[in-house]
């Protein structure tokens, strides 16, 4: 297999692959081969130049990238290998459980993902998802950047200064009221009067800015400090705890060990790698510098988490460099050239007017120019979901199968427009967005009996509209009894509820929309008495119960199986919080807020935990 890669690879590929010793930076784009190349190098490392498997260590970013590596290695090798294979963060994991008393933490530590951060401030504060969001991804780029809770207050004592010169601490709440109402009552007053107040008014509006960005940051300082408390009664460590952690156990008792143990290293995703995380490629390279980086400056995805914005110039300093060892692979194996030169105009705006030349442009590897890329402008989004409906349409008419059709969108509000046009006009879509996990209609039905279950009558939209859900979704209702029942609760000004729970005979349901009615409520009594069960424990319940699974197990398609993943994921999902947080399901709707608020990726949260 390895004898086989090796007469495939480009001249460049080759190159990489021979280079096993000191520093080497690959700068590569998108399909380029990079995968390939650096299996293949640790495939040749072992095989031809007889480094030992366990001498080398390739680090990662995600833990599907890290089993991908693997099973490459593996492959090429023919056999099961002893190479380090990991992502940044369960190798600092493991460096601080092997470590823990040196560390001072303990050794049976969990790992507390983002989104643990932001229920955790959201419980313990009480504020809103929104800010417990926000303050979580604060705190989760401060420590990639390694800026301390003290860098903050030094500079909320700086903020103070400023507002002393304004007013004594004791009394910044009542002079900050009163510069409000100074400025709102100042137009009130006589032009004379405005004359000479023309520069109090400029202290009023200069202490009220500083004021408001004094409480925030105050607020936010707070929120980190509880959180850093409650975590650590809770025996957790977070992304950002295990990369500093990890450091200054380094920094402290020294590499040596380190260093024997790995003497080649590999690290895939460089340009990701925040500012903590290449002070550690610094220790680990301590001994030998026999270090490969793999770095694409197009993708730098995290760049807006902490993402070390210069780390490939810093590379080349920190590891003196030269051109000889830097190797460009700019042959795509996967786009035409038409393709790639589109992407490349388009992402040379990224770069600054004095860097353009550095965004690298690629090359097919067969000349291959390919057919043009049709840009299309609508006049809005509606517009832009009926193009793409008709273009799909026209792509079906010519024979070409629906599985070799994607529909790419960069917001989730973009994609659900897209999604509803193409289902309107019955054309099957199969949605492949993680983040969208919560929109699932069967997760979302099973959400609906978990509100209901939290709160039969809650009177707000969302607890109508979950109300709705099980009967259109999961009971399926007759849509002539729906109308009757949303008549009479508009007629009669009263809620959803009481309209089934207390006037069912005066809706005029026919017979079958009765028993429908009957049923559900029976049902969610039922399950109302399983409310005191862990809340992992209640979904499965509510799976059965609701028969959503006898629903789904009656069908065998690519969409039902999906569907059952997603089930399992929410159980997974439910096991985690309970793991933190407690193991009421009102603390679960409040989990589940936050994470949308996210952006609901319980399989990106689900992935990382799971990389210990
Ligand atoms: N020298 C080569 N000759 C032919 N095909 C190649 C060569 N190198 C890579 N490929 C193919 O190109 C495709 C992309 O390769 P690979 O996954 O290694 O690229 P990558 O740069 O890691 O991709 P990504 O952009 O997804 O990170 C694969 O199908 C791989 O088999």
């Amino acid at each position: 297999m390895l004898e086989e890669l090796l007469t495939t690879l480009t001249s460049r590929q080759r190159d990489a692959v021979k280079h096993v010793s000191g520093p080497l930076l690959i700068l590569a784009g998108a399909g380029t081969g990079k995968t390939t190349t650096i299996t293949g190098k640790i495939a040749c490392m072992i095989k031809v130049r007889g480094i030992k498997p366990e001498k080398i260590l390739a680090l990662t970013f995600s833990r599907e990238a890290a089993r991908n590596m693997e099973k490459k290695i593996s492959e090429l090798l023919g056999q099961g290998t002893n190479v380090k294979v990991s992502t940044f963060h369960s190798f600092c994991a493991e460096l601080i459980r092997d470590n823990s008393e040196k560390c001072g933490v303990s050794e049976q530590f969990t790992i507390f993902e983002e989104i643990d951060t932001a229920i955790l401030i959201y419980k313990e504060l009480g504020i809103t998802s929104r800010n417990a969001t926000l303050y979580s991804s604060t705190i989760a780029k401060a420590k990639d950047l390694n800026i301390s809770i003290d860098k903050f207050n030094d500079y909320l004592k700086t903020k103070k200064e400023s507002l002393l010169i304004f007013a004594e601490e004791s009394i910044f709440e009542q002079f900050y009221t009163e510069c409000k109402i100074n400025l709102n009552t100042f137009h009130l007053k006589d032009k004379t009067q405005q004359k000479t107040l023309k520069d109090e008014k400029k202290k009023w509006q200069e202490f009220i800015g500083l004021y408001d960005e004094y409480r925030k940051y105050t607020d936010f300082i707070h929120a980190w400090e509880t959180y850093e408390e409650r975590k650590k009664t809770l025996n957790c460590l977070d992304y950002g705890d295990l990369n500093r952690i990890a450091l200054d156990f380094l920094n402290t008792y020294g590499t040596a060990e380190l260093n024997d143990t790995y003497t080649h290293i590999i690290v895939d995703e460089f340009q990701d790698t925040n500012y903590v995380q290449f002070e550690l490629i610094k220790h680990l390279t301590a001994g030998e510098q026999n270090i490969t980086v793999v770095a694409d400056a197009n993708q730098s995805i995290y760049a807006f988490r902490g993402a070390y914005s210069n780390n490939i110039e810093e590379f080349k300093k920190q590891f003196g460099i030269s051109e000889k060892d830097v190797l460009s692979l700019d042959t795509s194996f996967r786009s035409t050239n038409k393709i790639l030169r589109v992407a490349h105009r388009l992402i040379s705006h990224n770069y600054p007017e004095d860097r353009k030349s550095e965004c690298l442009l690629l090359k097919n590897c067969d000349a291959n120019e390919g057919k043009n890329v049709v840009v299309q402008e609508t006049k809005d989004e509606g517009e832009e979901a009926r193009k793409i409906a008709e273009q799909i349409e026209s792509y079906i008419k010519k024979g070409i199968p629906l599985k070799e059709i994607a529909v790419l969108y960069r917001t989730h509000t973009q994609g659900r427009q897209i999604r509803q046009v193409l289902q309107r006009r019955e054309i099957p879509v199969l949605v492949k967005d993680d983040a969208d996990y919560l929109k699932q209609p069967e997760i979302k039905t099973v959400l609906s009996y978990l509100y209901v279950l939290n709160n039969l009558n809650d009177p707000t939209p969302r607890g109508t509209e979950a109300w709705w859900r099980l009967f259109h979704y999961n009971n399926s209702l007759e849509d002539s009894d729906s109308v009757r029942i949303g008549e009479y609760v508009k007629k009669n000004k009263i809620s959803f509820q009481e309209a089934i729970y207390h006037r069912l005979d005066k809706i005029g349901l026919s017979e079958n929309g009765c028993i429908t009615v009957k049923n559900v409520k029976k049902t969610i009594m039922v399950l109302s008495e399983k409310k005191v069960l862990d809340v992992s424990e209640l979904l499965l319940e509510i799976y059965e119960l609701s028969g959503i699974v006898r629903h789904l197990s009656r069908l065998d398609t690519m969409k039902t199986r999906e569907a059952f993943l997603n089930l399992r994921n929410l159980h997974e999902m439910a096991k985690h919080f309970e793991q933190f947080h407690n193991r009421e399901l009102f603390g679960f709707i409040d989990y589940l807020e936050v994470l949308d608020e996210m952006g609901g990726n319980p399989h990106l949260q689900g992935s990382r935990k799971k990389m210990r």
